[in-house]
């Protein structure tokens, strides 16, 4: 197992990684305030997963209770979120009862946002499931609900008491959703780490056909880039919307196009070629820099374009993103290959034309 710790202070916590930590209870135990706990899963990963947690954790004397949502991000929306507060409220759970998320990072970001909210905060901790969510959502506390004009518009910041993070439990994950979650991989190699992207060319295939080893040290390297980033910068004054590389245009692509449609790795993974594109046309990037990202995507079978959803369309799109100041449109871009940089300049027109030669 390998343990990182964010390090935010009172509210520091430890992520553990490692294969069969889904019965480990003891990891478990020192984290909750009393022993009640509230699972919040779904109707693909509770089937798969939520009896092996649940007897673990009964049999150490925890009394749980938990609640199966519908599955998939079309229903990280309110009447969704209501389920849980249905369910915490039925169930008589106490501002003590700590809420446990069991899934992927849709199940993290509705479970962080009802643990936010329920009786104004109970604790919780995530158990995440798919590759996307071991690398990126599980850690650093955005919980948040979509709403029709947007992307995750609707939430709070607020920090987990434990990442559990069981590699062996992505056995089940479907390829799509593994290619996902290796968006986020790389987005920390563009961003920050060019040793990181450089170890990503050379152990992809290893990383898709899921070698244990190769895996762990993603997930691990992954999350300390993160936590990194969150500990120097835990609202997103600064330096954390870093990690928004790609998801100004990849949001407008998930809104555009309607939730579900596109995964959300996906989406990053096309639009940070529009990043990677417009950052070219600054004469930050040339085009074997381009050609680098492209390429990784590509190996991964993640889309290198978004679809034609028009340009006035994307610019509308991305105007409601949570990064607009003052009106100002303002995009994470690559000043070179491993670093990032926020860029409110950029015109219309490098923008529009950036996104009309992504799209396809
Ligand atoms: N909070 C953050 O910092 C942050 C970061 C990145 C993404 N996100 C959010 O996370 C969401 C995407 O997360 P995701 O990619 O995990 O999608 P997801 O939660 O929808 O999970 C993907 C699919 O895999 C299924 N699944 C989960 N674990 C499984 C397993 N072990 N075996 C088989 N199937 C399994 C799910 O039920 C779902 O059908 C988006 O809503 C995105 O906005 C949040
Ligand atoms: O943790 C962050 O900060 C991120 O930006 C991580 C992103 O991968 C994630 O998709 C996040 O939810 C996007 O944030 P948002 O503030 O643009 O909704
Ligand atoms: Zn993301």
């Amino acid at each position: 197992m390998r343990t990182l710790n964010v390090a935010l202070g009172e509210r520091s916590y430890p992520i553990h990684i490692g294969p069969s930590l889904l019965e480990r209870a003891d990891l478990i135990l020192p984290h909750l305030k009393t022993r009640r706990v509230a699972i919040v899963t779904n109707d693909v990963v509770g089937p798969l997963y939520l009896a092996r947690l649940q007897q673990a954790l009964q049999s150490q004397g925890v009394d749980v209770a938990s609640v199966v949502l519908p599955d998939g991000e079309a229903n990280k929306d309110w009447p969704t979120l209501n389920l849980i507060f249905d369910a915490l409220l039925g169930g008589r759970c106490e501002r003590s009862t700590t809420l446990i998320a069991l899934g992927g990072g849709v199940v993290g970001d509705m479970g962080g946002f009802a643990a936010a909210c329920y009786q104004r905060g109970m604790p919780f901790i995530q158990i995440p499931t798919t590759l996307l969510a071991q690398v990126d959502s599980s850690v650093g506390g955005k919980t948040a609900i979509n709403h029709p004009l947007g992307k995750n518009m609707i939430g709070a910041f607020y920090q987990p008491k434990l990442v559990l993070a069981d590699t062996g439990v992505l056995d089940t994950l479907p390829p799509r959703e593994l290619a996902a979650g290796v968006a986020e991989v790389i987005k920390y190699g563009l961003i920050r780490d060019l040793p990181f992207l450089e170890w990503l060319e050379a152990n992809l295939d290893a990383l898709l056909v899921r070698d244990p080893e190769a895996l762990a040290f993603a997930i691990e390297r992954s999350c300390a880039n993160k936590a990194e980033v969150v500990v120097a910068d835990e609202t997103e004054q600064g330096e954390r919307a870093l990690l928004n590389l790609g998801h100004t245009f990849g949001h407008a692509i998930e809104t555009g196009m309607g939730y579900g449609q596109w995964l959300h790795g996906e989406a990053v993974a096309a639009g940070t070629m529009m990043a990677a594109e417009l950052s070219r046309r600054l004469g930050w990037l040339t085009d074997a820099d381009v050609v680098r990202a492209e390429t990784l995507f590509l190996r991964a079978g993640l889309p290198v374009h978004g679809p034609v959803l028009g340009v006035e369309r994307y610019l509308e799109l991305m105007s409601h993103d949570k990064k607009v100041e003052a009106g100002r449109l303002r995009l994470v871009l690559l000043r070179e290959l491993g670093r990032a940089l926020m860029w409110g300049e950029a015109s219309e027109g490098d923008i529009s034309a950036a996104i009309e030669a992504r799209c396809r």
